[in-house]
This record gives structure tokens, C-alpha cells and sequence, in this order.
């Protein structure tokens, strides 16, 4: 069902209409491609992800904000080549600016790869996770729950390929074998209101879709139009999805990755948000895919932002990212890769 209503200003979808007679799964697909062409954001209800489990990945992501300090800077990111790993508020950087989150961050659980002088610098990009000592049950909640969004993911994807009427396993090939399964846990202090508010700053995400399951704060808006925010307001049970740049390039812009920022809570306040992207697979290179004509005409092209140029070659497009995100990897990891580029 797609809602617009006092309390929730953008889509909602009901993912079980998948399971339903061909009206419904018509319905659905309709539903699909204009909330992400018109938004680029909508909630996802009966995803079929257990509300047990979700249940579970909340409280294991409340326990290990609530470890030492000590013991989750055991797992920091900055001794990680992977990106993998916790940050302390303020390291993060979006538009310049610091985030003020906390985070903890997997991926999909790989071995390193070897690394010759022709190996691209994305390849560093694969390797395995850190796990904190203190709280062992975090390794297999959060696999589990990779595992099952996965898959959901996936099936999500398909039915955008049948909404955009390109073949169902369309973009089957981009994610591949190997997907790229990021996994945040976020946490955002409260602060007082006479500072940045930045929780993190405007941006959009790198990969095909982007699940958030948000506690019960507010903060989430996206800018449905220029200088416009709304409130993307707590949903309980449901997941906010949005469009990635690579929906966005493969559809020639028809599908919007749009533009999204947290703002931080009150001071005597705090929120807890558990992000999951799907992204292809590094070493795809994205192509355009031919839309029919009635939908290749309102395709605008991607969005070009000169702050964010993208690359159609994933593994490129995620490492520039990744790297402006956190400097202090990027410096102790990828020095020669930058010293390389910035001498082009
Ligand atoms: O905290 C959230 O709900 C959104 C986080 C986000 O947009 C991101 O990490 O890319
Ligand atoms: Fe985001």
C-alpha cells in the first residue's frame, strides 16, 4: 500500500505483495519504480526478515556501543586496510565536515587478497572483519542478519528489474557471486542545539539499495527536492530503503539515489540506526541498461554533482568513497595509491 498520511510523508510498500496473485505483483512494481523514481526513499513493510532476529541485532548493537572504550577501540578502523572496524564520533567526515556517530563496520566475511604491483587499490578493499573479544556474540548475530538481508536485498532487486521490465536477473551480474554486503551499526550522541548538528552530513549512498532499521528517534531526512527535507519518521517493523548511485547510473538517472543527512538528537537523547547496503561486486563495471522507451524518456541521466562525480567501475567508485570518508585509513593504507593519483 503507498501512504501518504500525517505521520509518515513518504512511500510505504508492502514487499509481501511479491508473494500475490499477478494484480498484486503489478501493483507492486508500480509502486516500486515511482517511489524510487519520484523519491528515491520509501518504507519497506513485510519484508519477512524475523522480527525476533531484528530484535536481537538492536540490542547486540545497544551492547557493544555500551562496551569500554577500551574494547572497542581494540576493533578501531584505523588498523584495518578493509575498512572494517569501529570509529569514534567525529572521524568520519561527509561534505568536510566531522559526522558526530559512533560505528562499527563489516563486510562480507573474505580473506585479503594478494596484493602485485598490478593489483588495483580497490582489491584492498576485500578482507576479513574485526571482532571484539568482549562481546562474542556480535559475530554471528550480525553474519546471520547479513545473510538474511541479503537475500531479501536481492529479491528486492529483481523486482525492480521487472518493474523497469528488463529481464528478472538483470542486474544479477553486478552483484555476482561476490556480493558486497556492508553491514553499519550506528550510534548519534545527543547534543545541545547552539553547535553542528551534523550526525552525518548530506550525501548519498554508493551502492544499489540501502536498508536502515532506525530506533524510535527521529533524525533521518532526505531532500525530496532542492533545499526540501522531510522527515523520514521511525516506522516501527519496517525497513526505509533507498536508491543507491548504482541504480541510479545503471537506469541513466531514471531511478534516484537521493541525497540524505541525520540530524543528532537532543542532548539528553541519543539514536541508534543499523545500516545495511548492498553493493555489487568490486571488480563490475556498471552499464547502462536499455529501459523500454516509455521509461527511457523520463530517464534524466544521473545526477552529476562536481562533489561526487561517479564512476560506472564499482570497485573504484566505492574505494573513492571510502577513502574520503575516513582519512586516517586512507593515510596509513592507501599513501601510495593517493601520492599515485594526485601526480596524474
Ligand atoms: O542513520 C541512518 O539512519 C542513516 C545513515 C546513513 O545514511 C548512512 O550511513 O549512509
Ligand atoms: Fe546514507
Amino acid at each position: 500500500m503507498m501512504s501518504k498520511s500525517n505521520a509518515v510523508a513518504l512511500p510505504v510498500i508492502d514487499f509481501a505483495l511479491l508473494q500475490g496473485d499477478e494484480a498484486e505483483r503489478q501493483q507492486i512494481h508500480t509502486q516500486l519504480s515511482k517511489a524510487a523514481r519520484e523519491v528515491g526513499f520509501f518504507y519497506l513493510t513485510n519484508h519477512g526478515i524475523d522480527s525476533q532476529l531484528l530484535a536481537v541485532v538492536q540490542q547486540v548493537s545497544r551492547a557493544f556501543f555500551a562496551l569500554p572504550q577500551a574494547e572497542k577501540l581494540s576493533v578501531q578502523m584505523a588498523q584495518s586496510p578493509h575498512f572494517r572496524g569501529y570509529n569514534l564520533e567525529g572521524s568520519e567526515i561527509t561534505r568536510s565536515q566531522p559526522d558526530y556517530r559512533e560505528q562499527f563496520d563489516i563486510g562480507a566475511e573474505r580473506p585479503a587478497l594478494p596484493l602485485t604491483a598490478g593489483t588495483p587499490a580497490w582489491a584492498r578493499l576485500q578482507g576479513p572483519n574485526q571482532w571484539p573479544q568482549a562481546l562474542p556474540e556480535l559475530q554471528q548475530v550480525l553474519t546471520e542478519w547479513q545473510q538474511a538481508m541479503t537475500a531479501m536485498a536481492l529479491e528486492l532487486l529483481r523486482a525492480f528489474a521487472d518493474a523497469l521490465h528488463l529481464p528478472h536477473n538483470a542486474f544479477d551480474n553486478l552483484y555476482g557471486a561476490l556480493p558486497n554486503e556492508h553491514v553499519k551499526l550506528i550510534r548519534y550522541p545527543g547534543r545541545p542545539d547552539n553547535g553542528s548538528r551534523q550526525g552525518v552530513g548530506a550525501h548519498k549512498d554508493s551502492g544499489f539499495l540501502t536498508f536502515l532499521l532506525q530506533d524510535d528517534q527521529p533524525g533521518l531526512q532526505v531532500e525530496v527536492a532542492p533545499d526540501r527535507w522531510v522527515d523520514a519518521t521511525p516506522l516501527p517493523g519496517a525497513f526505509v530503503v533507498n536508491i543507491g548511485e548504482l541504480l541510479e547510473l545503471a537506469t541513466n538517472g531514471y531511478l534516484r539515489a537521493t541525497v540524505h543527512r541525520v540530524v543528532s538528537p537532543p542532548a539528553d537523547r541519543q539514536r541508534l540506526s543499523v545500516a545495511f547496503f548492498l553493493g555489487a561486486e568490486l571488480g563490475a563495471v556498471v552499464p547502462v541498461y536499455q529501459l523500454p522507451d516509455s521509461l527511457a524518456r523520463l530517464a534524466q541521466g544521473p545526477a552529476s554533482d562536481p562533489l561526487n562525480p561517479l564512476l560506472r567501475d564499482v570497485g573504484w567508485n566505492y574505494l573513492k568513497g571510502r577513502l574520503r570518508s575516513h582519512p586516517d585509513v586512507a593515510q596509513r593504507f592507501y599513501a601510495d595509491y593517493l601520492r599515485d593519483t594526485a601526480s596524474v
